[in-house]
């Protein structure tokens, strides 16, 4: 029978159907039961029957089936791990945590009782997890001199070429193929979904960075070893989906085996500044006295550094990145036995009530981070910044001046021992949650906008203060452009007006470069999506809208903190807020 008008009909029938299957579903199966197969059957049966033309005679026999097939696989899945856990000497309570599949997290682990605050709810041993150092793969990964991320990315895809031989099986069968973060998506889905936001450019270079890595160092070695590695599970795809697990599921596990991935503490999602649980290790035994944070924080900044080549996003990462998917020594709260170091645990922090969520946090981090390494973002995310880069501010300036003018007022503001963020050849600046952009913005503008004459006055007295800029530069910068004495650094308050027409021109121009559509076409556009149909769209809706909205409150700010100067009043001494370290 072809699908015809009236046959529509009977599709969304089936669908009513279907949806209050899964409320029976997950009425009978519990919290599983019903979701798991949201995404799967509930989307899958209607279009199947629209593409195929048919009916099968009983929607409901088949959706049973398929529900109760997807189910029952997924629950052989945890079995299979469990049972592989529980053989390689994990350590959990069966009573105190349950593993659900949700659609939008993934698995998820829930309180089975009442979990209290300083329990160990989870031991890993460091020797089941897949490390550099484990791997079958050691050797290989040693004699090429594969580091960090490189050589625990090859470390998965030999694992994985080994299917069932691997020690790792049991483990690596629930694993999803890849995680959907950013470098993963196709390059039309990052120009066409990332326009414009902070990630834009990141991923690019990501992509580039990554593809380099595979050609230089994991092609060559499929030439070398041919008779020991499979190509097929050493190809580029399979690589970026290695490096997509490695983003999104690995833990600094200490000096010895650096990065790894650590089964069991892997399956606990992300809440942001509210997590119920912590990870934590003590150094082996066959490591130094060294700081075990510090020595793989070294190692790992190195690596993402080069990925990520400055990039902002990155930087904020980097900065919050003593929590999360890392170690916390934390002698006091931790039972880990004194001698006890080859195991790592999970300690709850706080009470957790039977049958809710027990979170984890990878950190204190904005969407834009979270998207590039988890694949996902927050809808309220209070850790969320814009950048407005040098470039656009340097574009701004030749609007409204001549090159030689902007020039001469940019070098003397790093005269004065200011600077942005990042490196040379990317400077930004960054505008708060708040909408507040960095103090050292403000001064560049106002050294931008002074008129000659009070330039000329300023310029020749730092001259004269010659190497004592520290001391005496910042008093003349803050008696010549900060005149007015309700101008407050702390809350930068009352800017004068061209210093706030300044910002609105720059939010507009930074708007500008997520193309044609407004905020609110976004904010229509996400209310149509599916989280978990469309999680790219979805993710990258979130991202751009609380960018925009950003960019809305620095408008605010901008409009608020008009206050013509009033050159009588009293001066304020400016006491600068951030130094250049170098
Ligand atoms: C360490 S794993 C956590 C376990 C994972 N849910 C699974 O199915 O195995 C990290 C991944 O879980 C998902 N995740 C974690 N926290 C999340 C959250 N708050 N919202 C949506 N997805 C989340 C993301 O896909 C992320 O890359």
């Amino acid at each position: 029978m072809r699908v015809c008008e009236h046959d529509s009909l009977r599709v969304r029938k089936w669908k009513s159907e279907l949806l209050a299957f899964l409320a029976e579903t997950k009425r009978h199966c519990g919290i599983g039961g019903g979701n798991l197969c949201n995404s799967e059957t509930l989307y899958a049966a209607p279009a199947m029957a629209s593409r195929y033309g048919y009916y099968l005679p009983s929607p409901l026999i088949f959706i049973e089936n398929r529900t109760r097939s997807v189910y029952f696989c997924l629950h052989r899945r945890l079995r299979a791990l469990k049972h592989w856990m529980k053989s390689k000497g994990f350590q959990w309570s069966d009573d105190a945590l349950g593993f659900v599949e949700t659609p939008e997290e993934g698995i998820a682990v829930r309180a089975l009782r009442e979990l209290k605050e300083g329990e160990v709810v989870a031991k890993m041993p460091k020797e089941a997890c897949l490390t550099t150092k484990t791997s079958g793969a050691r050797e290989i990964i040693e004699e090429a001199g594969l580091d960090g991320h490189l050589g625990l990315a090859f470390a998965i895809m030999y694992e994985r070429s080994l299917a069932g031989d691997s020690p790792w099986a049991g483990y690596l069968q629930l694993l999803p193929d890849q995680e959907c973060v950013p470098i993963v998506w196709t390059l039309h889905e990052v120009n066409h979904l990332l326009c414009g936001t902070e990630l834009h450019q990141t991923v690019q270079e990501d992509k580039t960075l990554i593809y380099e890595d595979w050609k230089e160092n994991i092609l060559p070695l499929l030439d070398l070893a041919p008779s020991k590695l499979n190509p097929k599970f050493f190809g580029i795809e399979q690589y970026f989906a290695a490096k997509s697990l490695i983003s999104s599921r690995s833990f600094e596990i200490d000096d010895y085996h650096g990065f790894g991935m650590v089964p069991l503490a892997d399956l606990f999602n992300h809440k942001t500044g509210a997590e119920d649980v912590h990870f934590t290790a003590m150094p082996s035994n066959d490591e130094s006295d060294t700081d075990v944070d510090d020595c793989n924080n070294e190692e790992g900044i190195v690596e993402e550094e080069a990925l990520a080549q400055n990039s902002s996003i990155y930087m904020s990462e980097l900065n919050t990145a003593n929590i999360g998917n890392r170690i916390v020594i934390d002698s006091e709260s931790s039972s880990v036995s004194e001698d006890d170091t080859s195991m790592l645990e999970m300690i709850m922090i706080k009470d957790v009530s039977s049958g809710t969520e027990v979170f984890n946090t990878y950190g204190l981090l904005g969407n834009a981070a979270l998207l590039h390494r988890y694949g996902f973002t927050e809808q309220d995310n209070s850790y969320d910044i814009i950048n407005i880069d040098m470039k656009l501010v340097l574009q701004w300036c030749s609007s409204m001046f001549s090159d030689r003018h902007s020039r001469a007022r940019v070098s003397f503001w790093r005269r004065l021992d200011y600077s942005a963020c990042g490196s040379q050849n990317s400077e930004y600046f960054e505008i708060s949650f708040d909408g507040e952009p960095q103090i050292e913005l403000l001064i560049l503008l106002h050294i931008m906008l002074l008129p000659d004459d009070a330039y000329h006055k300023l310029d020749l007295s730092v001259s004269i203060a010659g190497n004592c800029v520290e001391s005496s530069g910042t008093t003349l910068l803050n008696d010549n452009i900060f005149p007015n004495k309700a101008f407050n650094t702390s809350k930068k308050s009352m800017l004068p007006k061209n210093v706030c027409d300044a910002l609105l021109s720059l939010a507009d121009m930074r708007e500008s470069l997520y193309g044609l559509k407004s905020i609110e076409e976004d904010i229509e556009a996400l209310g149509r999506c599916s989280l978990v149909r469309e999680k790219k769209l979805y993710n990258s809706l979130v991202l751009r809208i609380n960018e925009r909205k950003i960019l809305r409150k620095l408008r605010n700010y901008a409009s608020q903190s008009f206050k013509t100067p009033n050159h009588s009043s009293p001066r304020k001494k400016l006491k600068r807020t951030t130094k250049r370290t170098s």
